[in-house]
């Protein structure tokens, strides 16, 4: 396995009130291809700041951050443009999908915009895509239509459109009920078993069970991470992992 994002000593400070707020703090992790993590931590920690600055959402202060081996930090602002478009996918709590579209051409809009975009092709791969989320029959409904689970079935194939090599999700089950979160959850094991790297915030401890590491971030520092097999649904034992990862963060000062 290589490795897909590297932080070393990333710090990130932001200017608040006359005072610079320390948000983290030399953070050093790896993220291994194909892996699926997820990132715990109280609220306030640092959890969605460490998202935004491994993607390149957001700049670094100091230290380093790579990006399949190539520094990020440093790139200008087009060339982190090129690489989250191509190489990185995002989902969000907060959906945000335009209204005025439907649901397969919200999909499929990212992919449009670039010069090159051949629109048959596109929408071969936009079915495919909401056939594999399971709402293909929906396509062509209004996204006012959707249930929250269903637009986050959007949101993710809107993700995925352009073959990202790694997904990036902040809190994506965080307004979903118990049902949509693990129909969500299975859905992303299944992208991350074909090769997707997945790393996700959650406050979730079953969402976090159904990933293979943990990180916890208390204040700025990652003060731990817990390491476990990768999920496997037909052996369902999420529950015990929940318990396991719940008696962890509280070891760890949770
Ligand atoms: N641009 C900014 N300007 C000022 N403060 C910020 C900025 N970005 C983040 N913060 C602060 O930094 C801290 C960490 O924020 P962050 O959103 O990363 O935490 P989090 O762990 O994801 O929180 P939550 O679980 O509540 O979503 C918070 O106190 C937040 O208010």
């Amino acid at each position: 396995m290589s490795t897909i994002v590297e932080a070393r000593s990333l710090n990130k400070k932001v200017d608040l009130d006359n005072n610079k707020l320390h948000i983290l703090k030399d953070v050093n992790l790896e993220i291994e291809e194909g892996e699926f993590v997820a990132v715990m931590g109280p609220s306030g920690s640092g959890k969605s700041t460490l998202l935004y600055n491994l993607s390149g959402m957001d700049r670094i202060t100091s230290g380093s951050v790579k990006f399949k081996g190539s520094e990020i930090a440093s790139l200008k602002e087009e060339e982190l443009a090129q690489i989250r478009l191509n190489n990185m996918g995002f989902i969000f709590q907060d959906i945000n999908l335009l209204k005025n579209l439907s649901l397969i051409d919200n999909v499929m809009f990212p992919a449009l915009v670039s010069k090159n975009a051949d629109k048959n092709v596109i929408n071969q791969k936009a079915k495919k895509l909401l056939e594999m989320t399971g709402i293909e029959k929906l396509a062509e409904n209004n996204i006012t239509q959707g249930s929250g689970g269903q637009l986050q079935r959007v949101a993710i194939c809107r993700a995925l459109i352009h073959e990202p090599d790694i997904l990036f999700g902040d809190e994506p089950t965080g307004a979903l009920d118990s049902k949509s979160t693990a129909e969500i959850m299975a859905i992303l094991a299944e992208i991350n078993k074909k090769g997707t790297t997945v790393m996700l915030v959650t406050h979730d401890a079953n969402v976090a069970a159904k990933t293979e590491r943990v990180l916890f971030i208390v204040d700025g520092n990652l003060v731990a991470q817990k390491e476990m097999s990768k999920y496997d649904p037909k052996h369902d034992d999420s529950k015990k992992r929940e318990e396991s990862i719940l008696k962890w963060l509280v070891e760890n000062g949770l």
